[in-house]
């Protein structure tokens, strides 16, 4: 495949040229894994910026809430509509400060997680209202979409088992088995109500099969955004 530099194919002035390329699912479905991966292969094809960010925690703000959020303390748990609107400040912040500046440099960035998490977490997970969501969603992101988000589709037993051998676990994680599959059945209703965007990769197959599913979609993504030839 021939390179291409994501600046030639872009527009001038304040067009976005970049791509945000959005890894969702449910814990340990190897999204962190995959990107580490996708990033080295991708920067390998094109002369754009390949960039891993994450949410939350994507800036400094980030980093603060995504301590907040994940530590676990038993004092004084923290309320569904205050985690809600912490996971919206996290990306706010990381909107306006990371993301849009490097989409309007022609960055390439791979996000482990946005909006569909919210959707998924704090919307089919705690059971907050979908509309009210989408709302701050809107807030928080000025309209920002992902170009492509890739769901690595795991059952939720499987995902959370991995996550314990690898560790510690976090205070989302520790959430019971009722609240992961109610998130899991979130990404399954937004895959299937947003079949265009959001492609679901079979998470559960070896690490290199999965590698290759993804390098495939992506291959085609890169070649009908004009980024390789
Ligand atoms: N396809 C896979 N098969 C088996 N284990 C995997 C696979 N992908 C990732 N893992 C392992 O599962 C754990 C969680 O993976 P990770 O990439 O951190 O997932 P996530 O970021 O989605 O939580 C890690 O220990 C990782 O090595
Ligand atoms: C972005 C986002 C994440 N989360 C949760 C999902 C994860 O449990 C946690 C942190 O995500 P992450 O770092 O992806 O955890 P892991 O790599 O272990 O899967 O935050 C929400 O509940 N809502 C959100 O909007």
């Amino acid at each position: 495949m021939a390179r291409r530099s994501l600046l030639i194919s872009g527009g001038e002035g304040q067009q976005m040229r970049g791509k945000l390329i959005v890894f969702e699912g449910v814990e340990g479905g190897g999204k962190t894994t995959q990107m580490q991966r996708v990033q080295v292969w991708l920067q390998s094809l094109t002369d754009a910026p390949v960039v891993m960010t994450r949410e939350p925690g994507g800036t400094l703000l980030g980093q603060e809430l995504r301590r907040l959020l994940l530590e676990y303390q038993e004092e004084e748990p923290i309320q569904d509509r205050a985690e809600l609107l912490m996971y919206a400040a996290d990306r706010a912040q990381h909107i306006e400060g990371f993301l849009k500046p490097l989409l309007y440099q022609g960055t390439i960035i791979l996000c482990d997680r946005y909006t569909d998490s919210t959707i998924a977490y704090q919307g089919y997970g705690r059971g907050l209202d979908l509309s009210l969501i989408e709302q701050l969603n809107q807030i928080a992101t000025q309209g920002l979409e992902s170009d492509l988000t890739l769901w690595l589709d795991v059952d939720v037993e499987i995902g959370l088992a991995r996550t314990r051998a690898r560790g510690k676990i976090d205070r989302m994680e520790q959430a019971n088995l009722a609240f992961h599959q109610r998130v899991q059945q979130g990404f399954q209703r937004l895959a299937e109500a947003n079949p265009e965007r959001i492609i679901k990769i079979d998470g559960t197959l070896n690490i290199d099969r999965v590698t290759e599913k993804i390098q495939l979609i992506l291959s085609q993504k890169l070649i009908e955004w004009g980024l390789i030839l």
